[in-house]
């Protein structure tokens, strides 16, 4: 065990992870060149695509040092906030974390966060100020920021660029320096952690698992701690191999294969052991997050219903920040409600149910979760505003309120006290650093899930960053709103909004149905209301057939005899004809959201 180091290298989004990963493993020669043809580690279509990491990816190379080899246990994490549950379970794993910080653009908010969390789970942070290469780095001032701002001594920082392999071999030796080995004991029952799961077509469900106690080794019979579920271990190793092992020793991180094809219950987070000899404690958990919005997903085909619910479990099994429970429409029928990160995690999740499983889906409108105070004093938790109880049977709705730390270079300060007074935000403190200033803010998190972000990159030239967390619920002045189409009430479309907004948004959301609506054989009423009270309305005028085409000549009574009789016709088929609601509209909403 003296031999291996374990660690997860983190950092704010761009600042250079994935790059770094990929030259340690140039480096090292864990890989070939083929296989180093694009980021080794950024391996998930959408990442490339994308050109960002939405899965920690574990590796394990070997560093031959001056006298002794190294086995070097790494995970590339997401920089984006909206992964961050992905960077604590990897944070889990390991005994010290490499943070990564570019040396031009300096400390970010999720720098800052990333830290805290890896020094709140006693890791040995290791700085590393990357980018070096670049014509406008400044090591000296952002050292003194992340000295400031994060309180971690940058004595033993290492300068590199992973760009250029400068500093690299500084870095490995500073690694087998500084990080420390794994401790645990190898003839201690097994304790081993479920850092991770993916489901593979042909082989079921892998684990990706860190050994803290004890060993494992093909045929073991395994246990999961506080629940009644075994399994038998068929198969095992450590990435990148594919091959086999025959044992995962104290202290490595590796996969496991169980013969699982039906996936029953996700045990990311709990803590495996031995059937026969098992250890008595679970190892910590780690942190879970919150989502910080819901809305629904229904498939566009009603019978691929069972297969999406298969899909989303599978999704689940390799991000356990999604979250689903089954809900039903009375227009769009049988769907899923589900909860994400932010909107990346959203459009990340949608993205791969349509292409790798082929799922075309009707998104309805995000929304926040909000605690209800009923006249009765009742306290209920709902995230779906259809499900809110009428108005008039509602004393408060408290809304939740998030942290929001703001790093940002001088210039754009006022610009973005703007932006937060805008979205209802609440000062809370200001300081001034060497090249940035460090704003906190209380901002209602219905403001900040959706556009906040975006809208900050704007009006910082995308130098501003933003880290946030839930603070509390807080009593405000919402309502909700109904949307009736041709009088019937569309539940996927209700909102929950400040009141300051209603009509705005009433409007908005009228508007954009109107723009996607087909015209019908009569005229369609589409109608917001609070309570009973019409906020907004427009009309769809009918198609209207021309009745009276094959009258010529001027006999006015015959073709007023032809319209009344048509007008009449049309007055039954609106009574009793249903209109067509297109999916757009639903999944436009959310575009209204972010406006
Ligand atoms: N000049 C220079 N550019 C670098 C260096 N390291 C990374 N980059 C560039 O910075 C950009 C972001 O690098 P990535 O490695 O994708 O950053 P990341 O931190 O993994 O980003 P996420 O995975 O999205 O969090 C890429 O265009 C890299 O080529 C460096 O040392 N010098």
């Amino acid at each position: 065990m003296k031999n291996i180091r374990n660690f997860s290298i983190i950092a704010h989004v761009d600042h250079g992870k994935s790059t770094l990963s990929d030259r340690l493993i140039q480096i090292c020669g864990g890989l070939s060149l083929r296989e180093m043809s694009s980021q080794v580690l950024d391996s998930m279509d959408l990442e490339r695509e994308r050109g960002i990491t939405i899965k920690a990816q574990s590796v394990m190379i070997k560093y031959k040092a001056k006298i002794k080899t190294y086995f070097l246990n790494f995970i590339d994490t997401p920089g984006h906030v909206n992964f961050s549950d992905e960077v604590s379970r990897s944070l889990s794993a390991c005994e010290g974390a490499l943070l990564i910080v570019d040396a031009a653009q300096g400390v970010e908010a999720q720098t800052v966060a990333n830290c805290r969390n890896a020094l709140n789970l006693n890791l040995k942070v290791l700085p590393v100020l990357n980018k070096i290469d670049l014509p406008n780095a400044n090591p000296e001032k952002v050292s003194q920021d992340i000295e400031n701002i994060i309180g971690i001594s940058m004595k033993n920082s290492v300068k590199c660029s992973a760009k250029t392999g400068f500093g690299i071999l500084e870095l490995l030796e500073q690694i087998i320096k500084k990080i420390p080995s794994p401790s645990g004991d190898i003839n201690n029952p097994l304790q081993a952690l479920v850092i991770d799961s993916w489901f593979d077509k042909y082989l079921g469900v892998v684990f990706l698992i860190r050994i803290k106690n004890g060993y494992i080794k093909i045929k073991d019979r395994i246990q999961v701690i506080n629940k009644k579920i075994t399994y038998q271990v068929e198969k095992l190793g450590i990435l990148p191999q594919k091959e086999n092992k025959k044992t995962l020793l104290c202290g490595e991180v590796g996969w496991i294969i169980c013969g699982i094809k039906n996936i029953s219950s996700i045990i990311v987070g709990e803590t495996i052991t031995s059937y026969i000899k098992p250890a008595q404690k679970s190892l910590p958990k780690f942190k879970k997050l919150n989502q910080k919005f819901t809305l629904d997903f229904f498939p566009t085909h009603p019978d691929q219903y069972s297969y999406f619910k298969d899909a989303l479990m599978k999704l689940q099994l390799n991000d356990t920040a999604l979250y689903y429970e089954p809900d039903m429409s009375k227009i769009l029928g049988l769907g899923f409600r589900c909860g994400f990160l932010g909107l990346l995690h959203l459009e990340i999740i949608q993205s791969r149910l349509e292409r790798e499983y082929n799922i075309s889906l009707i998104v309805t409108a995000p929304t926040v979760g909000y605690e209800i105070i009923s006249i009765n004093g009742k306290k209920v938790y709902i995230d779906n505003p259809s499900k809110l109880p009428n108005m008039n049977n509602i004393k408060k709705i408290r809304e939740p309120i998030a942290k929001c730390n703001i790093i940002t270079p001088i210039k754009y300060i006022g610009n973005i006290i703007k932006l937060c007074v805008e979205n209802r935000g609440k000062q809370k403190s200001l300081v001034y650093h060497q090249t940035q200033i460090m704003i906190s803010y209380d901002i209602p998190l219905s403001e900040l899930v959706l556009n906040f972000f975006d809208r900050l990159k704007a009006i910082s030239s995308g130098y501003a960053s933003l880290e946030y967390t839930f603070k509390k619920f807080k009593t405000s002045k919402l309502m909700k709103i109904d949307i009736f189409i041709n009088s019937v009430k569309i539940d996927s479309l209700s909102t929950v909004t400040h009141k300051n907004n209603v009509i705005h948004i009433a409007k908005l959301i009228i508007k954009n149905i109107k723009k996607f609506m087909p015209r019908h054989q009569f005229d369609i009423p589409i109608q917001a209301k609070i309570s009973n009270t019409v906020i907004a309305r427009e009309t769809i005028k009918q198609l209207r057939k021309n009745v009276i085409s094959k009258c010529y000549g001027g006999d006015v009574s015959r073709k007023k005899k032809l319209l009344q009789k048509q007008k009449r016709g049309k007055k039954k088929m609106k009574n009793f004809g249903s209109v067509s609601i297109p999916p757009e509209i639903f999944s436009s909403i959310i575009a209204i959201n972010k406006k």
